[in-house]
C-alpha cells in the first residue's frame, strides 16, 4: 500500500514542537506516530532523536550553506533541511532516496515553492560534505552541547568532561530489569540466550541485564506477562540502595511513570507503597505499569512540598525521593534535554529539590531510611544539595554513599554501564 504521508515532514514538525514550543520528544512522538506504519515509526524516531543529538553540527553546516536561515512561518523547512543533512551524514539511507523524500517534505509542509531551495541546499551540502564536516570539527559545535551546559560539565569534571560529552553523544545501551517475582536474573539470562538474545549482568545492580544489541520488547521472553521491564541500570541502583522489605510503609515520591514504584514492589511485594507525583497525566503511566506487572500500590496526585494534603499525618519507614532534576545524566536517551533546559533552570531545580527535601524529611520515622536520587550529573542538584541538607539537619546521617566532604554516589554515563545518576542514602537518628 502506498503511504499517504511524508515522514521527513513529520520529523521536521516534531523537531519544531521541541525547539520552538519547548515540548519533550517523548510527549510529541506518540501522537505523530499514530497514523504511520509500524516500519516507519522506528525511522521517524531515528530521524528525530538523531537530528536533536547532532543539532549543532547540522546548524553549523546550514550556516555555511545559506546566507540567511529560514525563519517565521518557514522555520519548519529549516528543520526539514536539518533532517535532510542528518540522513546524508548519519544514516545508511541511499542519498538519492533521502534527497527525494526530503524535497517532497516541502510539499507536505505546504511550501511547494521551496522545493527548489531544499533540493539546492542539500545538493550543495553533498558536494561539500567532507570539507564542511572537517571544518566543523575545529569548532565547539563538534561537542554537540549548548555552551552553558558544556561549561558546567567542564567546571564540575575538569578531568572527565570529554568522556562525559562523548558518552552523552552516543546511543544508549538497552538495560532490562528482571522481575524477581518470576525468575532469578540467571534464569532469565538463560531464557534470553535460548531466544538468541545476548545479554550481560550488571556487576553491582542485582536485577540488571544489558542487551548486547537492543531488541524490540515483543521479542523478549514474557514481556507481556511482566517477567521483565526496560529500565536503565543506574535507575535500578536507587531501589537496591533503598533495600525495601515486606511489611514496610514506603513512600515513593515523584514516582511517575512508576519505574521505581514497580521495582520496589518486585523486591518487596508485601510492602505498603504510597506512590505520589504532582503530574496527573504521568500518573496514568504509573497505573498502567502496575497493571502490566500485576502489582499494587496506593497512587496519589500531590505536591511533594505539601505532604499534609496527601499523607495526612502518616510517617514512613522508607522514602525514595527521585527528585525532579535537570536530567543531564540521561542526555544520550533524551537528546532533546540539551535544547529544552536553560542555564537558569539549574538554580530553580535545586531550590525545588531543597523545598521537597525539607517538607518530606519530617515524614520519615526515627531510624527510617531515605534515598535521594536524581538523573543529574550536576553537583548543585546532588553532592552540594545533600551537603547543605546534612549541615542543616544534624539528625540526618549519611550511610553507604560517599563522605561528608563529598556526599552521595555519582554515576557518570558510560557506554557499557548505566546513565548518569546520583544517590545519597540518609538515616534519621532516633532522638
Ligand atoms: C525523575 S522523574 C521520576 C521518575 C520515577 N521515579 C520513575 O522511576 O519512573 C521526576 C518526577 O517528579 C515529578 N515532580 C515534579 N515536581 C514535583 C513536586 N513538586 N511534587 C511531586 N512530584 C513532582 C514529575 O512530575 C516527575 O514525574
Amino acid at each position: 500500500m502506498k503511504t499517504t504521508y511524508n515522514l521527513r515532514s513529520i520529523a521536521a514538525k516534531a523537531i519544531s514542537q521541541v525547539l520552538d514550543q519547548g515540548q519533550s520528544l517523548s510527549t510529541v512522538l506518540p501522537g505523530l506516530q499514530k497514523n504511520i506504519s509500524e516500519k516507519d515509526r522506528g525511522l521517524l524516531q531515528e530521524l528525530c532523536f538523531g537530528t536533536l543529538r547532532v543539532l549543532p553540527q547540522l546548524e553549523w553546516c546550514l550556516q555555511q550553506l545559506m546566507a540567511k536561515p529560514l525563519t517565521g512561518k518557514q522555520r519548519t523547512l529549516h528543520y526539514l533541511l536539518m533532517v535532510g543533512i542528518y540522513q546524508l551524514v548519519h544514516t545508511r539511507i541511499p542519498a538519492h532516496a533521502a534527497l527525494a523524500e526530503t524535497v517532497e517534505g516541502a510539499v507536505a509542509l505546504k511550501r511547494p515553492q521551496l522545493k527548489g531551495l531544499i533540493n539546492g541546499v542539500l545538493r550543495q551540502f553533498q558536494r561539500q560534505q567532507e570539507d564542511l564536516i572537517q571544518r566543523m570539527e575545529n569548532t565547539d559545535s563538534r561537542y554537540l552541547h549548548p555552551s552553558w551546559l558544556l561549561n558546567r560539565i567542564k567546571k564540575a569534571y575538569p578531568e572527565q568532561w570529554e568522556a562525559i560529552i562523548e558518552a552523552n553523544n552516543q546511543r544508549p545501551p538497552m538495560w532490562l530489569r528482571v522481575n524477581r517475582i518470576h525468575h532469578s536474573r540467571d534464569e532469565y539470562l538463560a531464557l534470553l540466550q535460548a531466544a538468541g538474545i545476548d545479554a550481560a549482568p550488571h556487576p553491582e545492580y542485582a536485577d540488571a541485564l544489558r542487551l548486547l544489541t537492543p531488541s524490540a520488547v515483543s521479542e523478549l521472553p514474557g514481556f507481556a506477562e511482566g517477567w521483565v521491564t526496560v529500565q536503565d541500570a543506574s535507575a535500578q541502583g536507587s531501589v537496591d540502595l533503598l533495600d525495601p522489605q515486606d511489611g514496610e510503609m514506603i513512600l515513593d515520591l515523584c514516582c511517575a511513570p512508576g519505574g521505581k514504584t514497580t521495582h520496589i514492589l518486585e523486591a518487596a511485594p508485601k510492602a505498603h507503597v504510597l506512590a505520589v507525583d504532582v503530574d496527573k497525566q504521568r500518573l496514568v503511566r504509573v497505573n498502567e505499569n502496575l497493571q502490566r506487572l500485576k502489582l499494587h500500590a496506593e497512587v496519589k496526585q500531590g505536591d511533594g512540598r505539601e505532604p499534609q494534603s496527601w499523607a495526612g499525618d502518616r510517617q514512613f519507614d522508607k522514602i525514595l525521593l527521585d527528585a525532579p532534576c535537570s536530567a543531564t545524566g540521561v542526555i544520550r536517551r533524551h537528546p532533546d534535554i540539551k535544547w529544552l533546559r536553560r542555564d537558569s533552570d539549574i538554580a530553580e531545580l535545586a531550590g525545588l529539590q531543597r523545598e521537597i527535601l525539607d517538607a518530606i524529611w519530617p515524614r520519615l520515622k526515627p531510624n527510617g531510611v531515605m534515598v535521594y536520587a536524581t538523573c543529574s550529573i550536576l553537583p548543585e542538584e546532588n553532592s552540594q544539595q545533600i551537603k547543605a541538607f546534612l549541615h542543616d539537619h544534624p539528625e540526618a546521617q549519611l550511610v553507604e554513599t560517599g563522605s561528608l566532604e563529598n556526599p552521595g554516589r555519582q554515576n557518570l554515563p558510560h557506554a557499557e554501564d548505566g546513565d548518569g545518576f546520583y544517590y545519597a542514602k540518609l538515616i534519621k537518628s532516633a532522638k
